[in-house]
């Protein structure tokens, strides 16, 4: 697993997912999996800033969002749908037709997420999958305990996940879906590569356990571990909980790849 350790995360990950994309030659076009979050969101912001500026273009990118919540109304301002559209897809150009995001308003939720499956292997599967990380260290809404073989489902949200997610909706937990469908452990684990978010101390527990814990269910963040091309961009302060030797040694060996200015220059 590579760990880089920036204070401008969502600007190094826009970058390097700019690069994939730029590198892909393929008639075929790029899969990527895409997350909500306030931690994307320079990401999607410095995206879109490159895509003005023609540094890179989603004409030829499918996207795979990897969660909703079941029983939102895909209009609510808080459903991901709405969060994609206004943090990302309404200010690219990409094509709305190459956009995928799960339907928790399906009649047959397990076909839903069965059908979405079988559509991100009619693409050869996912080239990049981008996540952030809960508190909990779940990724997408792989909530502690889930398999780590998983595949696209149905997932009950934990107490602590929808109280933390409860900002989102008026600071009332009532508020909060109780369920959603979510691509699986598994499903992230089968994209050609990964690359998970993390920032603040809020998130250094989640770091720690991704990164020098033992590959564990109850954090699924670990599950990274397995992966054999896993990257984990995080903040000084996502870092507290690691040791000062793990996080020297991983700045020792990304130093040449930690000045974004220079990385976007070379886009
Ligand atoms: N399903 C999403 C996750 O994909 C996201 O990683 C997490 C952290 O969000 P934030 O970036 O706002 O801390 O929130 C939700 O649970």
């Amino acid at each position: 697993m590579r760990l880089i350790i920036s204070e401008s995360v969502g600007e190094w990950a826009a970058i390097y997912v700019a690069k994939k994309i730029n590198l892909h030659k393929s008639e075929k076009p790029f899969v990527l999996g895409l997350p909500t979050g306030s931690t994307p969101i320079k990401m999607y912001n410095k995206l879109i800033e490159l895509n003005k500026k023609g540094k890179v273009s989603f004409k030829n990118v499918v996207t795979f969002n990897m969660d909703e919540y079941v029983n939102l109304s895909e209009n609510h301002p808080e459903s991901y749908h709405t969060f994609m559209k206004e943090n990302f897809f309404n200010h690219i150009d990409i094509k709305e037709e190459n956009i995928n995001i799960l339907n928790g308003n399906a009649k047959d939720l397990d076909e839903e997420c069965a059908e979405y499956e079988k559509k991100i292997e009619s693409y050869g599967g996912i080239d990049l999958f981008i996540g952030g990380v809960g508190e909990d260290g779940h990724i997408a809404f792989n909530e502690p305990g889930s398999s780590l073989s998983s595949k696209t489902r149905t997932k009950e949200l934990t107490e602590d996940t929808r109280i933390v997610n409860s900002r989102f909706f008026g600071g009332k937990i009532e508020n909060v879906p109780k369920v959603a469908l979510t691509v699986g452990v598994g499903t992230i684990l089968g994209s050609k590569e990964v690359l998970i978010m993390a920032t603040g101390y809020k998130k250094s527990l989640a770091v720690y356990n991704g990164v020098e814990g033992s590959v564990n269910h109850m954090w699924t963040i670990s599950a990274l571990q397995l992966h054999r091309y896993g990257i984990l961009v995080c903040d000084e302060k996502a870092t507290m909980e690691l040791k000062v030797k793990t996080v020297n040694y991983f700045k020792d060996i990304e130093k040449e790849f930690l000045d974004v200015d220079k990385l976007e220059k070379e886009l």
